[in-house]
């Protein structure tokens, strides 16, 4: 059967290394012909009008069609997957919960025509910076939809973590399993190797404390704002390549013999508030993200989950105080 997959941002630059890739069968399987739904600003409208040219250009035989909106009720309208990437990125010197206030307002109004127009079986994913609380703010304002529907990309980060580590141990990344990203899509975020593996070997045993705090941990956790000095702009090859992975093992599960790191609506494991819109150790299973239960998690681990999820509690706040949920 055909998937509706809505993109929000089309005209943009993750936009444009995430469509292609969509269509060519990447995100759902090679046996899933998607139409896509592209939402833009009226600005945007004329780009997203060449994207799709250059889409039909490359005659993908699963792509069945591509529409372009500038109004979400028509965006959302049957989508199965939402990617709601579509948002102001931060520029140097900014942190993302700078965007709190400017992106915010981008949100409830879609949530509310995922709300209103979306396939029961939909699936958000929030991209756009704060990826957590935009993703909060739409679940918020769809209140019809079963919230674990509502996610945030840290797969990002669970990549990035993966390569740091990878490069140290000298391993390849396919030998590494069992990362983990706590918390925010921020500065804050906690990127854990206390149950990863490298090899088969516990990872911790094979780095020192010192590289941990003062070189993985920042290097992970400040990737965005290296690349935003270095590029000039922010990521987008490869948060278009996270939103991917992210949707893919969402879709068609995860592997047996390693979980990923996904935002998702917390139960209130591990001490997280329930209802944050959180990161954690998840599997995918029958096409629902679970969290791996049952972790030992240590003072340190503790203190550093903490910070983050802290954050997260204030970002709610704000956009409360805000009147965005
Ligand atoms: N979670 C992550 O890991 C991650 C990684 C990279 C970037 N991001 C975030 O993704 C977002 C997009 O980044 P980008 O580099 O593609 O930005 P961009 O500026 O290149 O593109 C954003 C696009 O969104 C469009 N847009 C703005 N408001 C919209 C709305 N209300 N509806 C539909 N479209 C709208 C703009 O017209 C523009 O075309 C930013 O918030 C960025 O910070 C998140
Ligand atoms: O850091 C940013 O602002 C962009 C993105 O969230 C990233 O992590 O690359």
């Amino acid at each position: 059967m055909t998937t509706n997959v809505t993109v929000t941002g089309a005209a943009g630059q993750i936009g444009y290394a995430l469509l292609f890739r969509i269509a060519s069968g990447q995100l759902l399987g090679p046996d899933t012909p998607v139409r896509l739904r592209l939402l833009e600003i009226p600005q945007g409208v004329k780009a997203a009008e060449g994207t799709a040219m250059e889409l039909e250009d490359c005659a993908f035989p699963l792509l069945e069609g591509i529409d372009i909106f500038d109004n979400p009720e028509q965006g959302f309208e049957g989508a199965n997957v939402a990617l709601l990437v579509g948002a102001r990125p931060r520029a140097k010197g900014m942190e993302r919960g700078d965007l709190l206030e400017a992106n915010g307002g981008i949100f409830g109004p879609q949530g509310e025509a995922i709300n209103a127009r979306a396939a029961d079986d939909v699936r958000v994913l929030a991209v756009g910076n704060p990826a957590n609380t935009n993703a909060l703010i739409a679940q918020q304002h769809a209140p019809d939809v079963p919230a674990e529907r509502f996610t945030a990309m840290t797969r990002l980060d669970h990549n990035r973590a993966l390569s740091q580590l990878a490069g140290k141990t000298g391993a390849p990344v396919s030998e590494i399993k069992n990362l983990t990203i706590w918390g925010n899509h921020s500065a804050t975020q906690y990127p854990d190797i206390f149950h990863a593996t490298v090899s088969g070997e516990p990872a911790a045993g094979l780095v020192d404390q010192n590289w941990l705090e003062d070189d993985f941990i920042p290097t992970v956790a400040k990737r965005g704002a290296a690349i935003i000095d270095a590029r000039g702009a922010s990521s987008a090859a490869s948060a278009a390549n996270a939103a991917i992975d992210h949707v893919h093992d969402w879709v068609n599960g995860t592997s047996e013999d390693s979980w990923t790191s996904a935002a998702i609506v917390s139960d209130g494991s591990y001490g997280v508030p329930e209802g944050l819109i959180s990161s954690f150790p998840v599997c995918s299973k029958g096409g629902s993200w679970e969290i791996v239960q049952g972790l030992e998690i240590d003072e340190f681990s503790r203190g550093k989950i903490d910070t983050s999820v802290h954050e997260l509690v204030e970002e709610r706040d704000a956009v409360k105080g805000l009147g965005l949920i």
